[in-house]
């Protein structure tokens, strides 16, 4: 897919103000710093279309991007990181899971993990919660650029593994991908394209 248009739409902490044109949507989620915003630009070619930083906690708030004028890229708060208090580190955002429950375009969440980490038991969490409440969802490594071919493969499975022995019959699916190398940026696209597809076809019966 070539993105001919990336723009800013709005930011807000509000599903019932997130734009109101039934477009479809695909979310970005995931620990701070773990690199949402960095995909998105990764994916649109734009350096500096979505804030990112080293330091976590960077995101804030729910924010809109509009892509050739026919969906939604949407960058959202890390979880697992707060500077203010502990007690909230590791609870989800109230405004982030009415999105997720209310936000009927919503047709894919992305959970961003680390492809060095072992599975975290916050992202078992979330992903836990996205099936009981039967939001669709596929798991994006990122940070490939910081390993061997033979070590992303065997983190991958094991990843993929441990999810379901834990809790899934079938592990959902993935993409392997680095920002700074636009690792999986064809693959992510494509997977979108066909997603639309059908949310179009659906929309026209
Ligand atoms: N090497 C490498 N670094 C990356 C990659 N993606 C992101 N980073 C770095 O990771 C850090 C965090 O990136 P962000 O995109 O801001 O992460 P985020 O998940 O949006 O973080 P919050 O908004 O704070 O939740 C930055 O220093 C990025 O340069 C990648 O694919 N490879
Ligand atoms: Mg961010």
């Amino acid at each position: 897919m070539k993105i001919k248009s990336a723009n800013f739409v709005m930011s807000n902490s509000e599903v019932s103000k997130c734009p109101n044109e039934y477009l479809p949507e695909y979310a970005f989620i995931g620990r701070s710093n773990v690199g949402k915003s960095s995909l998105i630009n990764m994916l649109t070619e734009r350096k500096h279309l979505a804030k990112t930083s080293g330091r976590p906690g960077k995101t804030q708030l729910i924010n809109h991007f509009k892509i050739n004028d026919n969906w939604f890229l949407v960058d959202l708060p890390g979880y697992g990181y707060a500077r203010v208090s502990k007690k909230s580190k590791k609870t989800f955002q109230k405004y982030i899971t009415n999105y997720f429950e209310q936000r009927e375009q919503l047709v894919c969440s992305f959970v961003l993990v680390d492809i060095r980490h072992e599975p975290q038991p916050i992202d078992m969490e979330f992903m836990q919660w996205l099936g009981e409440n039967g939001i669709p969802f596929c798991i994006i490594f990122t940070k490939a650029d910081k390993l061997k071919p033979a070590v992303i493969m065997k983190n991958v499975h094991g990843y993929l593994q441990k999810m379901t022995e834990d809790i899934w019959e079938e592990a959902p699916d993935y993409f392997v991908t680095s920002s700074s190398k636009a690792i999986g940026r064809d693959e992510v696209l494509s997977f979108i394209d066909s997603v639309n597809e059908e949310f179009f076809a659906n929309k026209k019966a």
